[in-house]
C-alpha cells in the first residue's frame, strides 16, 4: 500500500464517538474507566456458537464478513469501550506455511511441528509477506472499522515471538513447553534466528493492521509461565522491545499517527519492572498479580497505563461478591491510567449476566470515584 492510499483510508473512517480507552492509554483524564474483555467474542455467546456450528474456526477468521459479525457480537450485548478483531495468534505460523487446525475440545494442533533446526527450512517459507498472506485479516479490520461506525476503537493484535515459536515446536498447547525450552538451551543461535525472523514478520503484521484501521495494538506473550527470569530476559524481552520500537518507527515512516501498544505477558510476574520500563504504553497484568505488586507499580511507574486483572473465574461468583471484587480492583489500580479487563481470556462457561454486570459496574463505580475525586479540586478552583 502506498503512503497516500494509507492516509486517504484513515481519513475515510467514521469519526470516533468514544475515545475513552485511547485517553486512558495516553494518561489523559477520563470520566469513567474504559473496559474491554480478552476473548470477548467467543464460545460463551450463543450467537457465536451458532456461527461456529456452520463454519470452522479458521474459516471464520478468513471470511471478513463473518469475522466482522463475530467481532461486533459482544458489543451488542455489553457497553464495551473497545472491539478486538476476531482472529488468532496462530494465523502467523499459518501465513508462513505451517498447517494449523483447531480441534474441537482440544485446541490448536500443528500438522508438522518443528522438531530440530533443520526442519525450519521445509516448515516455513521466509519469502512470505504478511501483507499478502494475511490480507484477509486486514480486510476484516477495514470492514469492521466501518461497521463500528465510530462507536469505539478497534484493537488489532499478534502473538509475540516466543509464544509463536513455542507453539511451532510443541505443535499444541503444553504444560511445560519442554520441547521448545530445549531449543533455548541446545540451539541458542537457531532460537535467536527464528525469534528474530518472527519479530520482523510480526512488526509488519501489526503495522498492516493499523494501516487497515486498527486503533490500538495488543501483543500477546502468553507463554511466560514456563520461562525463568533469565530465559525471559534473553529470549522474550529483546524481541518485545524490538517490536514496540519497530512498529513505532514504521508507522512514523508511513506517516500514520501513533497508536498505543499494549503488552500482555501472561505469568511474567518476575519481569514487571522490565515490562513497565520497556516502551509499551500499556502493561496488561494477569490475574495472579497481587495488590501489593500493583501498588508498587503505580508508585514506580505513574505514567504507565495498566490493564487488568480480574480473575476470569470471578465471573462465576454472585453479583454481590463480584461487585466487591470490582470495587477493590478499581481502588487498587485507581481510575487514571487504567483499563479494566480480565486477567486472561474469558472462559466458555462464563455467566453472561455477570459479564454485563462486570462491564456496567466498572463504569458505574469508576464514574463515581472520578466525580468525587474532582470535587475538592473544583472547590479549590472556586476559591
Ligand atoms: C494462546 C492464544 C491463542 N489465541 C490467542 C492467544 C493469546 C491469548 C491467550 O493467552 O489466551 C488470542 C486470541 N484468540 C482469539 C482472539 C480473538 C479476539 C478476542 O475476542 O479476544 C484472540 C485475541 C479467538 C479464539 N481462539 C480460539 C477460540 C475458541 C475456538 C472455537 O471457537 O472453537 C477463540 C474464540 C482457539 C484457540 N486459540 C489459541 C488457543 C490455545 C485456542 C484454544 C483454547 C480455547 O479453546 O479457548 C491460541
Amino acid at each position: 500500500m502506498s503512503d497516500s492510499t494509507v492516509k486517504q483510508n484513515q481519513d475515510e473512517f467514521p469519526p470516533l464517538k468514544n475515545n475513552l480507552i485511547l485517553r486512558a492509554c495516553r494518561g489523559e483524564p477520563v470520566e469513567r474507566v474504559p473496559i474491554w474483555i480478552m476473548r470477548q467474542a467467543g464460545r460463551y455467546l450463543p450467537e457465536y456458537l451458532s456461527i461456529r456450528s456452520q463454519n470452522s474456526f479458521f474459516d471464520v477468521c478468513r471470511t471478513p464478513s463473518i469475522c466482522c459479525e463475530v467481532t461486533l457480537q459482544p458489543l451488542r450485548r455489553f457497553d464495551l469501550d473497545a472491539a478486538i478483531i476476531f482472529s488468532d495468534i496462530l494465523v502467523v505460523p499459518q501465513a508462513l506455511g505451517m498447517q494449523v487446525d483447531m480441534i474441537a475440545k482440544e485446541g490448536p494442533r500443528f500438522a508438522h511441528p518443528i522438531n530440530v533446526p533443520a526442519d525450519i527450512k521445509t516448515a516455513i517459507d521466509r519469502t512470505k509477506q504478511a501483507s499478502v498472506e494475511l490480507k484477509y485479516v486486514y480486510d476484516a479490520i477495514t470492514l469492521t472499522r466501518h461497521a463500528l461506525d465510530g462507536r469505539c476503537p478497534l484493537i488489532g493484535f499478534s502473538g509475540a515471538p516466543w509464544t509463536l515459536m513455542s507453539y511451532m515446536i510443541e505443535g499444541k498447547g503444553s504444560e511445560t513447553h519442554s520441547k521448545a525450552k530445549k531449543w533455548l538451551y541446545t540451539y541458542v543461535e537457531e532460537s535467536h534466528d527464528l525469534l528474530q525472523f518472527l519479530t520482523h514478520f510480526i512488526i509488519n503484521h501489526l503495522v498492516e493492521q493499523v494501516c487497515a484501521g486498527a486503533q490500538l495494538l495488543q501483543l500477546f506473550e502468553s507463554h511466560c509461565g514456563c520461562l525463568s527470569h533469565d530465559l525471559f530476559v534473553r529470549f522474550s524481552l529483546p524481541y518485545l522491545r524490538q517490536i514496540a520500537k519497530g512498529v513505532r518507527d514504521m508507522l512514523t515512516r508511513r506517516q500514520i499517527p501513533f497508536v498505543p501498544l499494549i503488552i500482555f505477558a501472561k505469568d511474567a510476574h518476575y519481569a514487571l519492572d522490565e515490562l513497565c520500563s520497556s516502551s509499551f504504553d500499556v502493561v496488561g497484568l494477569d490475574w495472579s498479580i497481587t495488590r501489593r505488586q500493583i501498588r508498587t507499580l503505580r508508585e514506580k511507574y505513574p505514567s504507565v497505563t495498566l490493564q487488568g486483572n480480574l480473575d476470569p473465574c470471578a465471573l462465576y461468583a454472585s453479583q454481590n461478591d463480584l461487585e466487591k471484587m470490582i470495587k477493590q480492583m478499581l481502588e487498587i489500580f485507581g481510575p487514571k491510567n487504567y483499563i479494566a479487563n480480565l486477567g486472561h481470556g474469558i472462559y466458555p462457561d462464563a455467566n453472561i449476566d455477570n459479564v454485563k454486570h462486570f462491564v456496567d459496574t466498572v463504569h458505574r463505580i469508576s464514574k463515581d470515584m472520578i466525580k468525587h475525586e474532582s470535587v475538592p479540586k473544583m472547590i479549590n478552583a472556586n476559591k
